[in-house]
């Protein structure tokens, strides 16, 4: 090989590891932008993750937040103040509203796994399920007691056409719901208010149908959220509920169970869960004819948690995009604590589906009575 050939065949060496090395570099930006703004987001037009904050918090206020909000649960005497829940549960959904959306969708519930179905319309099935149940018609007002960021609102007035109002004790959701409605061109029928659902500002008798959706394992008493959801449905008229309950399966003798529902508890802003008995008692006590009561999970329904556990290699993912931008200071301090509370829930969701203790979704169907026998 002569001068000239050997000047050629390294700077030919030096363009290769050029183009390579600038390759490298492009294919890790785009490694970091797809993780940073599109990886993890379960809908299309969901969050990214350069938007994570602490929902109404600014963010000076995420940290302390947090930090009130674990507290909590370290003195379960405070807990038991049942007047401080709301105040807990609005604390937690400014925590963890913005991460649910980015890393599950606009429906913060489980749904039973359909074998071929995407996750998406997995979700939308069980939503739908509950406006069959309703047997809800065009025209007709129905209420959405814990309605979070609107998913199943939007689902169900798809599917049946009625108007749904749905009620959330966190304003962040609400602007979030209506920002949703807007978008998906359904603001007309979906309206979306910030309040309590232990006193709702509506008439008696006002809602041809009431359905919550794994909300109301979040009020200190079950008996006034359901008595206040009686109050403001016309007699005659249904409310579908699905409820986190412990099933029969549950002894609170095994120390493994217990550990299960008190990991469940914390991580989900919860006052203590019922039992499935429980909740079935308390409906008839506020006047309710219970017409159905199963646990949707039990087979040949395909495990809820399925999802959870599928996603354990996203949830390392998800850490590691919320550590770099807590670290960049695009994400706010404290974001990184709330997402690890998230990914100890998840594990003790997981393990409250495969031993059959705990169940997100024990359907129940009431119906107010057309005479009322409260009077
Ligand atoms: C009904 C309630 C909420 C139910 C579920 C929507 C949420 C319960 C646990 C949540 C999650 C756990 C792990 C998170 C993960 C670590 C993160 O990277 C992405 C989001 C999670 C998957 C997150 C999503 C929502 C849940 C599944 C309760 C509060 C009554
Ligand atoms: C797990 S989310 C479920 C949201 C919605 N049903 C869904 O499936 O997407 C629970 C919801 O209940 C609401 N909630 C909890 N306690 C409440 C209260 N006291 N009054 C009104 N809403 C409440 C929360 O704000 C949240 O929107």
């Amino acid at each position: 090989m002569d001068a000239m050939e050997a000047v050629a065949a390294s700077s030919g060496w030096i363009m290769s590891w050029g183009l390579l090395g600038t390759a490298a570099a492009g294919g890790i930006a785009a490694a970091v932008y797809w993780a940073m703004c599109i990886a993890g987001s379960a809908e299309r037009r969901g969050k990214r993750a350069v938007e994570l904050g602490g929902g109404s918090l600014s963010r000076e206020e995420v940290a302390g937040n947090y930090k009130e909000y674990a507290a909590f649960f370290e003195k379960p005497k405070q807990i038991e103040k049942l007047d401080n829940v709301p105040k807990l549960v609005d604390t937690f959904y400014n925590l963890v509203t913005d991460i649910y959306e980015w890393g599950w969708g606009q429906s913060f519930h489980f749904s039973p796994a359909v074998p071929g179905k995407s996750h998406r319309d997995q979700t939308r099935l069980h939503e739908e399920r509950v406006a069959d149940l309703l047997k809800l018609k065009p025209g007709q007002k129905v209420l959405d007691a814990g309605c979070g960021v609107g998913g199943p609102m939007r689902a169900i007035t798809a599917h049946s056409g009625a108007n749904v109002v749905g009620i959330t004790i966190n304003d962040y959701q609400v602007a979030r719901a209506r920002n949703h409605n807007k978008k998906a061109r359904l603001d007309h029928l979906c309206e979306v208010i910030c309040g309590n659902f232990l006193q709702m500002p509506f008439a008696d008798n006002f809602f041809d149908g009431a359905y919550s959706i794994e909300a109301t394992c979040h009020a200190p008493q079950l008996r006034e959220v359901y008595a206040e959801i009686y109050r403001v449905l016309k007699p005659g008229q249904l409310y579908v509920t699905y409820e986190w309950v412990t099933t029969p399966k549950y002894s609170a003798d095994n120390p493994e169970h217990v550990e299960i529902i008190h990991g469940i508890e914390h991580g989900d802003a919860l006052p203590g869960m019922r039992s499935f008995t429980q909740i079935v008692e308390i409906a008839k006590e506020v006047g309710f004819d219970v017409l159905e009561n199963r646990d949707l999970a039990l087979p040949p329904a395909h495990p809820w948690w399925k999802r959870l556990k599928m996603g354990r290699l996203a949830y390392y993912r998800n850490h590691v995009v919320i550590a770099l931008l807590s670290f960049l200071g695009i994400a706010p301090q404290g974001v990184v604590e709330v997402h690890e509370m998230l990914f100890k829930t998840a594990l003790y969701l997981t393990r409250g589906g495969e031993t059959g203790i705990f169940t997100p979704m024990h359907l129940l169907v009431c119906r107010k009575p057309a005479v009322s026998q409260r009077e």
